[in-house]
């Protein structure tokens, strides 16, 4: 069954879509870039717990605990959680999964106390899934059967409410026509080649490098070339201990994204401000992904696209907003 989910946006950093774990309400971060589902349980530490919604399997009469399996799980960002696995009923929107993977955290990073989630849907490819004896499925693979199309889609429009759509591609969330990147779903993600890019309309090669579509990340993380050449031309642009900034009064550049081996996604300036670093000073939208060829598109991309994730080729798809 078809469906689709509010996605609110949180503090500027994430989307949080209202979940329901064994008739259990919790506040979950959908990320692309990950393929456990994972919830704050009431084994946590009270300390950890604070702030938080919290599933006890024991309230929920659906639950079933998966003996001896386990879960433990590590962030690019430097995050991390772990605990025990069970299976219950999980709703999202209108699209329902009896017997979904629920990963209990037992233990959680301190970023995640501080975060405004209750934990994570991982919408990646679940041979990334981290539960053992035996990896589980995520939501999306479970739910794929009964979609009338085989693909979700994200909806993450700047500091405004969006959505998670099972099922269908909603022409209302989008302007123009849709283009389409062919994924290689090897390594888990959905990531497909990304090649080039333009500065305003100077383009650049970015030979050998990947792009993935990422809604658990914040920002857009590219290869360190790309990176420089996008500050180049931002007068007074620094590259400091945390990261890229610039003053504050600068017009940005927008950047435009080979996605496949097609048509270029353009990012513009006016969303590749971040946030006030200090005083004048701004930090940018664009940061370094630290190394490797594998660009990471987070929620600045979805912020001027609409993005499909479909699992025939499979592809993912993007519309304008
Ligand atoms: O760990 C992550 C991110 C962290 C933020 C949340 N999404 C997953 N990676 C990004 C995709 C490539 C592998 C590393």
């Amino acid at each position: 069954q078809d469906g689709s989910a509010p996605a609110m946006p949180y503090e500027g950093v994430e989307y949080l879509v209202s979940t329901t774990v064994g008739g259990q309400k919790l506040n979950l971060d959908f990320d692309t870039g990950s393929a456990d589902l994972w919830v704050f349980s009431s084994g946590l530490s009270a300390a950890s717990k604070k702030g938080h919604n919290v599933y006890n399997s024991a309230s929920s009469s659906t639950y079933k605990a998966l003996s001896g399996y386990t879960w433990s799980i590590q962030y690019a960002d430097g995050s991390g959680a772990s605990g025990t696995v069970g299976t219950d009923t999980v709703t999202i929107g209108g699209t329902s999964v009896k017997a979904q993977a629920v990963e209990l955290a037992t233990k959680v990073s301190s970023q995640f106390v501080s975060d405004g989630s209750d934990g994570l849907v991982g919408l990646a490819f679940s041979n990334i899934n981290t539960v053992r004896p035996r990896s589980q499925k995520t939501f999306f693979d479970n739910a794929n059967p009964s979609l009338a199309s085989p693909l979700f889609a994200a909806y993450l429009p700047f500091n405004a409410n969006g959505a998670y759509d099972f099922g269908y591609v909603d022409a209302s969330k989008y302007t123009g026509s849709v283009s389409y990147a062919a994924v290689s779903s090897s390594g888990g993600f959905w990531e497909y080649a990304s090649t080039s890019y333009k500065v305003g309309s100077t383009a650049h090669a970015m030979s050998g490098t990947t792009g993935i579509a990422d809604t658990g990340t914040t920002l857009l993380l590219m290869v360190d070339s790309a990176v420089s050449a996008y500050y180049a031309s931002v007068s007074g642009a620094k590259n400091t201990a945390d990261g890229w900034t610039f003053p504050c009064a600068a017009t940005l550049p927008s950047l435009a994204i080979r996605m496949g081996s097609s048509a270029y996604a353009t990012i513009p300036g006016s969303l590749l401000n971040f946030e006030t670093y200090s005083g004048s000073t701004c930090y940018g939208a664009l940061q370094s992904v630290g190394g490797g060829t594998q660009n990471i598109y987070g929620d600045v991309f979805f912020n001027a696209y609409y993005g499909i994730f479909d699992s025939t080729g499979p592809r993912f798809g993007f519309a304008a907003i």
